[in-house]
């Protein structure tokens, strides 16, 4: 297949490097010196052997001709992506959080969205450490008539990619876990496993994870179980959240608990409390004045 990738962080390097094994890849960049270190160098990922030489080009001088655009940029810059986009190939987003699905019924081109279960860190622009395996997961949005094909297109022994029936329900229950570990972990600026062994912060994750399984119409027990394995797994990792906000990033806290406390029908004060908490963080570290 030919596949165009736009965005080349962490996850978009990861995926340009595993697909490149088997397909024809074109990564999109936004910056000339990210494009012309991924140029010369190709891409080094730590799972594997060799680096991988995908044609790198700016999202600016983007080609047509592709049979999937995967999208792999953060929530606030998808609307950039989208209004700026020449191919009518059909597009698969690949972001945590869910504000994108707002933007995605008035695309022409048909559209999957995935869950990304891997953990990716980027070293460099032409680094990528790839953290923890797993695999991603995709579900038709509209106009797709076999995600089933999709996904065995797609798959390999190495880097397998696995089909959902029902998109909500895949992108909802990712969600829940981020709505929970993400704003903790910043806030307390913790590492991923004390969100279960500080009991105040477990409390707190309990509160989060019942209003948004509420919110989402989805089983707490369930859920919860979920994220105590995640936080389990990962528990020695810093969360995605916790990173940008050391860094003076900008979280994707609107589109994870933001995206909760909007939903209508339900009131959720936890999530209209860490959403703010949030933003008051990035504005202190954006500007570098923290004690
Ligand atoms: N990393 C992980 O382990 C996981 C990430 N995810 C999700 O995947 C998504 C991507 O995450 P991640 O890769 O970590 O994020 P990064 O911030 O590492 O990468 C996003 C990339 O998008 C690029 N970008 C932004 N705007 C444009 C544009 N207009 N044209 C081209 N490129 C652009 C950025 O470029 P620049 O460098 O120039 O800013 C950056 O390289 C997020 O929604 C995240 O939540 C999901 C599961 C795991
Ligand atoms: C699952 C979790 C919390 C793992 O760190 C994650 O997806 C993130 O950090 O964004």
């Amino acid at each position: 297949m030919n596949v165009g990738i736009i965005g080349g962080g962490a996850i978009g390097l990861l995926i340009a490097a595993h697909l490149y094994e088997e397909h024809e890849v074109s990564l999109y960049v936004r910056r000339e010196e990210q494009r012309d270190k991924l140029v010369g160098n190709g891409i080094c990922c730590s799972s594997l052997p060799n680096n991988a030489k995908p044609a790198t080009h700016l999202f600016a001088e983007q080609k047509e001709e592709h049979d999937l655009v995967i999208i792999t940029v953060k929530q606030h810059h998808i609307s950039t992506i989208i209004d700026n986009l020449k191919s009518e190939a059909p597009l698969l987003f690949l972001q945590n959080g869910m504000n994108h699905l707002d933007r995605l019924p008035c695309i022409p081109n048909p559209c999957l969205v995935g869950v990304v279960e891997h953990g990716a860190i980027k070293d460099n622009d032409s680094t990528v450490r790839h953290k923890g395996r797993g695999r991603i997961q995709l579900a038709a949005h509209h106009g797709i008539h076999s995600i089933s094909n999709w996904a065995e297109r797609l798959s390999t022994d190495k880097f397998p990619f696995l089909s959902k029936d029902d998109y909500y329900t895949m992108l909802a229950k990712k969600l829940v876990t981020n709505t929970v570990i993400n704003p903790l972990t910043a806030l307390f600026q913790v590492k991923n496993i004390m969100v279960i062994e500080n009991p105040s912060i477990q409390l707190l994750a309990k509160k989060l994870c019942k209003e948004a399984c509420q919110a989402l119409d989805l089983t707490f027990l369930e859920e919860w179980e979920h994220i105590i394995s995640v936080a389990t797994n990962t528990g020695d990792n810093q969360s995605s959240m916790l990173r940008d906000i050391m860094a003076g990033r900008e979280t994707e806290v609107d589109a994870i608990c933001g995206y909760v406390a909007r939903l209508p029908h339900t009131e959720s004060p936890h999530h209209e409390f860490v959403t703010e908490a949030i933003h008051a963080l990035e504005f202190q570290y954006h500007k570098g004045e923290t004690l």
